[in-house]
């Protein structure tokens, strides 16, 4: 018997050596024939499961092998290395990074043209779907499917991504950044605030469930609006409606917590193991499920009715898909089955909140921590909006051309091209046909199944492509990694570099079909501003999203400062007494533990702060800074 079962496991690991070997071979002269220079790597560094281990395997490898094998591609496998090393292993090995592993051949690229060719080719540079299996929990929607599943999931999606709902989100950006600076000034406790994320989650998702849903979140000690539906009520409660053991806002939250251990539990044991962070994620879920399958119900009843709600009513047109009449439906000759109507509505919740949040959140440290650019918005926004303005008379179509062309804009352009939600894009070819890519006036042949990532992180640092000075917080030689919101306001690079490789004009797929940035600033080189992505699959929310940061950037600003608190090393008292050097210590103290921390983010779906990571800011009147309005770098 023991000589059997040696002899099974002897034959295992013959066959695994097997398929090592040969694949690795098959895959090296796959590699060679494409022309490009190529990289080795014991294993696939971007399966789920090989990333989970890489504690094990990373270590392995480096001790096993000599140096020269691996310190240089080592810098692209390991965890979070598109924020970690941004543009390093590209300034190393050349801006398109050919990785060979046994089961895989893998290209980053941080080129502007590649990127470019990549994203605008949408057939021939498909979406890995199958990267994308988090994101379908409740089903299969526009983000994660491809083809002509895509264009139908897009075609129901897009129409209600227009300017009359933009002016919506700026409206609601206001209100909503209203009932967070309220609550902060409610709350700050010992003189500081420590949930800029979390508050900031709640302020997106708040908007976008307005927006997109008809549904009105409110803020702690915040009444519910007069006009508000009542049978809605239940999705703004503070505390669980009846049937539900969490609020709608700690449901999507416990969601979006624990999707590693959703994703990677099977039910059977997401259902039974005694383990708190298992216990929490299935309670999560569980309550979003019920939200969502009632809302739908509600939905149902509405569409039936011919009712439609405010805004871009984006369950409603779901909904409609199915539940119309049929012959309604028929015109449209789309049809979505009830999972594809709730996985949709999950993806604009999710994609809709988090993304954004995070761009308000960094924004805000980073104003912090730079108090020249502070002033120079508030400046910008006395002059645009007025100090004393109301900001319930902004009018969205007169001011937001201006806000976009200011600093406002440029704070926003520059916390993305920094800090992008979305590190790295991913694309492939198709499992049967090779495509070329033209690198440097020359054609490669990619072969089939290759998987590329368009890296955001560092096609917004590529010093071809961005303008630098010498960084005046580092010893760098230049600013690519700084967060300088004036660079935006230095002169393009020349039309023949804007214009990038000539391409085909592309299909209209819906949605907002603008720029991203103003044409009166800096212009990046096409392909090297990517925090959308790029082309046909480029963000159907990123007109809102962008409305939405100069809406709330503005409110915030008008009337108060932002600075990093200072308690855990001074006293009120203390800081009162302090002449201006000692302050300026204090203060410098202060961005250090902030820049260390903004450091330590780390992308779980999105780029932003993880393990209680925290950067404590204190919201302060205009007037009454202690420290923005005279320190200077
Ligand atoms: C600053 C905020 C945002 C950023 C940086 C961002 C970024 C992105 C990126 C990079 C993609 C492409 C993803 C990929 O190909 O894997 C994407 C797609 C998408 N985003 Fe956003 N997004 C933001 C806000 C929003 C908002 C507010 C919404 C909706 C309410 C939204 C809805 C979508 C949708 C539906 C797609 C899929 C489009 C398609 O494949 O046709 N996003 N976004």
């Amino acid at each position: 018997m023991p000589s059997s079962i040696l002899l099974v496991t002897g034959a295992l690991v013959a066959w695994f050596a097997f398929k090592y070997v040969s694949g690795l071979r098959r895959n090296i002269a796959l590699a060679k024939s494409t022309g490009l220079p190529y990289h080795v790597v014991p294993i696939n560094p971007i399966h789920n499961i090989n990333q989970i281990f890489r504690f094990i395997w990373l270590p392995l490898w480096k001790l096993v092998t000599p140096k020269k094998y691996w310190e240089d591609v080592v810098t692209v496998c390991e965890h979070n290395w598109q924020f970690r090393n941004k543009f390093v292993p590209f300034a190393k090995m050349g801006e398109n990074i050919l990785v060979v592993s046994p089961s895989t051949l893998m290209l980053h690229t941080a080129s502007p043209e590649v990127i470019q060719e990549i994203a605008s080719r949408r057939e021939d540079f498909p979406k890995p779907t199958e990267h994308y299996r988090i994101l379908t929990m409740f089903g299969h929607n526009v983000v994660t499917v491809e083809g002509a599943t895509w264009r139908m999931h897009r075609k129901v999606t897009s129409p209600s991504f227009n300017e009359k709902n933009s002016a919506l989100v700026f409206r609601a950006a206001i209100d909503q950044a209203q009932g967070m600076t309220d609550y902060w000034m409610k709350t700050q406790r010992g003189g500081s605030f420590h949930s800029v994320e979390h508050d900031t989650m709640s302020l997106a998702l708040n908007i976008i469930s307005y927006v997109g849903f008809g549904l009105r979140l409110v803020w702690p000690g915040q009444p519910l609006s007069d006009d508000a539906d009542s049978k809605m009520a239940k999705y703004a409660s503070l505390e669980p409606p009846q049937g539900h053991t969490l609020t709608f806002s700690e449901s999507i939250g416990g969601i979006l917590e624990h999707l590693l251990p959703l994703l990677l539990t099977p039910t059977f044991i997401l259902n039974n193991a005694p383990i708190r962070v298992l216990k929490e994620a299935k309670k999560a879920k569980e309550n979003y499920d019920l939200y969502m399958q009632e809302f739908l119900q509600e939905k149902v009843k509405d569409v039936r009715r011919g009712e439609k709600d405010i805004g871009m009513d984006i369950m409603g047109s779901l909904v409609a898909t199915s539940y119309q009449d049929k012959q309604d439906r028929g015109k449209a000759g789309i049809q979505m089955n009830d999972s594809e109507i709730i996985g949709n509505a999950f993806i604009m919740f999710l994609a809709g909140h988090e993304t954004t949040a995070n761009v308000m959140h960094f924004s805000m440290l980073e104003l912090a921590n730079n108090p020249a650019a502070q002033r120079r918005l508030q400046q910008d926004i006395d002059t645009i909006l007025g100090r004393d303005s109301d900001p319930a008379t902004w009018n969205y179509e007169e001011k937001v051309g201006a806000m976009q062309a200011s600093m406002i804009g440029a704070v926003m352009n520059e916390t993305l091209r920094v800090m992008p939600p979305v590190v790295e894009v991913p694309k492939k070819t198709t499992s049967t046909k090779a495509q070329t890519i033209t690198v440097d006036g020359v054609k490669h042949t990619l072969p089939p199944n290759t998987y590329l990532g368009l890296c955001v992180t560092a096609s917004s640092r590529n010093p071809r492509a961005w303008p630098a000075r010498p960084s005046k917080i580092t010893d760098a030689q230049d600013d690519l990694n700084d967060w300088v919101p004036e660079r935006w306001f230095r002169p393009s690079l020349s039309q023949e570099e804007k214009r990038g490789a000539d391409l085909p004009e592309e299909e209209d797929f819906g949605g907002y079909a603008g720029p991203d940035t103003s044409a009166s600033m800096f212009r990046p080189v096409r392909g090297s501003f990517i925090p959308f992505s790029e082309g046909p699959r480029a963000c159907l929310g990123r007109r809102i999203a962008i409305v939405e940061v100069l809406a709330a950037l503005a409110f915030i600003f008008q009337k108060y400062s932002i600075e990093n608190a200072v308690d855990e090393w001074a006293s009120d008292d203390e800081v009162s007494r302090m002449n201006q050097s000692q302050r300026d210590t204090l203060y410098k103290k202060a961005i250090q533990r902030s820049r260390d921390v903004i450091a330590s983010a780390e992308t779980r779906i999105t780029l932003k702060l993880h393990r209680g990571q925290h950067v404590p800011l204190r919201l302060v009147k205009r007037g009454e800074e202690r420290f923005v309005s005279q320190f200077d770098l």
